[in-house]
């Protein structure tokens, strides 16, 4: 299949990594963002999934509050970015339904942070994006958006940004968007209940809709490394295909996810190879890695490697997607952190608080802790 057309944003060979840097910053304000922060390049941004990729699948309805206090506990651990609901049919996905007063109550009572936070929201469709605008429309100056973002973030000459000029416990929230396309056509037919083409057409009302509104728009595509219904065999050219669709549809960030944890180290080499060969830089990639197989670690490994500085991750390794059957949890955050700072990576979260958080949520939702980092954190602090 011939699919690997090239990008309009592709980086000039010429430039060296601090240029890198500047221009990165300049074409992605997120980038910018993680520089307020980190000018190095030994600095790896967890996104925290937990609240919406964490709790979605979960049966038993979790009350409001609890959500609630879950986020405003992952906002004091040093997270920048936190996935906190999702605007879908709340047939399809019953957990989610209170996604609308999740957003209304971050606008209104941002939970006290270390760092700006960014809260994402998952959106399907022209009526999903809607009901998250609505919300926004009603409580304006209570958000940032991307496009306004003010001159403290920008990072100066040297690429380090200006910490002291915001205040991050009184400077509002960002919000951004997600969609979310399939690798398959089966995977596609079953989680958005139409085509790998339909769903397009229907994402790129969201990011253009998003986009005029300012937000920032990351585009997931499930089922990268393997599929419940297909098998192993995804074509890492159709991944990219559908990768370079949805960033000239204007998607800001491309989430790889391995919903279904199928993924191995060398499959994972060739997805990333093939994102590569399609003009697709690593600045614009995230990796979701769910831990079924216990491979999440792994493919984390060899996507450092290739240079990705992005992950998912949800705290208790708490999650599941309700379409992909046997599937468990994202790498947890504690694993991931603990991996990165083994590494001497830096991810500016605080471990210690993240595992509290893990045990906290995970005994109130009734669940086992699926963290080893935090399971045997916590054990040794008992112990001791
Ligand atoms: C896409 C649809 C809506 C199509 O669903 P549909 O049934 O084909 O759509 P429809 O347009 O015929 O609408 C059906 C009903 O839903 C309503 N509806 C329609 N849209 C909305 C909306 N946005 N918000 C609220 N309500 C909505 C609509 O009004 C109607 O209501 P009714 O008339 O029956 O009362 C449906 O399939 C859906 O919501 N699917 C959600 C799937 C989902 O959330 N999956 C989990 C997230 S993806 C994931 O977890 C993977 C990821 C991202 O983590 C990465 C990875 O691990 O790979």
């Amino acid at each position: 299949m011939q699919c690997l057309r090239p990008l309009t944003r592709r980086i000039p060979i010429h430039l060296r990594p601090h240029h890198l840097r500047a221009f990165s910053s300049a074409v992605d304000p997120a980038a910018s963002k993680d520089h307020q922060h980190h000018a190095t390049n030994n600095f790896v941004k967890i996104v925290e999934v937990g609240p919406r990729d964490g709790l979605q699948n979960e049966k038993r309805t979790i009350p409001l509050t609890t959500k609630i206090e879950l986020i405003s506990k992952l906002a004091r651990t040093g997270l920048t970015d936190i996935e906190a609901g999702s605007f879908v049919a709340p047939k399809w996905v019953p957990q989610m339904a209170d996604s609308n007063e999740i957003l209304e109550y971050l606008l209104k009572y941002p939970p006290t942070s270390l760092n700006p936070i960014s809260y994402s929201f998952l959106a399907p469709n022209a009526r999903g994006l809607d009901n998250a605008l609505s919300i926004l429309r009603s409580n304006p100056k209570t958000y940032q958006t991307f496009s306004e973002q003010s001159s403290p973030y920008e990072p100066d000459e040297s690429g380090i940004s200006n910490e002291s000029a915001s205040d991050p416990n009184t400077a509002p929230p960002f919000v951004e968007m997600s969609v979310f396309a399939a690798a398959t056509e089966s995977f596609s037919q079953k989680n958005l209940n139409c085509s790998i083409d339909a769903s397009l057409e229907k994402f790129k009302e969201v990011i253009v809709g998003a986009k005029a509104m300012g937000l920032r728009v990351r585009a997931y595509i499930s089922v990268v490394l393997g599929c419940p219904f297909e098998g192993y065999d995804v074509d890492p050219r159709k991944v990219a295909e559908i990768a370079c669709d949805l960033m000239e549809m204007g998607a800001d960030e491309i989430d790889l996810g391995d919903t279904t944890g199928m993924g191995t180290a060398p499959r994972t080499a060739e997805l990333l190879h093939a994102m590569q060969a399609a003009g697709i830089r690593n600045e614009d990639l995230t990796m979701h890695f769910h831990d079924t197989y216990g491979q999440a670690l792994v493919n984390t490994a060899i996507s450092l490697e290739h240079g990705i500085r992005r992950f998912d991750a949800s705290v208790g390794g708490l999650g599941g997607c309700p379409y992909s059957p046997g599937a468990t949890g994202n790498v947890s955050t504690e694993d991931i952190v603990y991996f990165m700072e083994s590494l001497g990576m830096d991810t500016g979260l605080d471990l210690d608080t993240l595992c509290d958080i893990g045990d906290w949520i995970t005994k109130e939702i009734g669940k086992t802790n699926s963290s080893s980092v935090g399971k045997a954190i916590l054990g040794k602090r008992q112990k001791a």
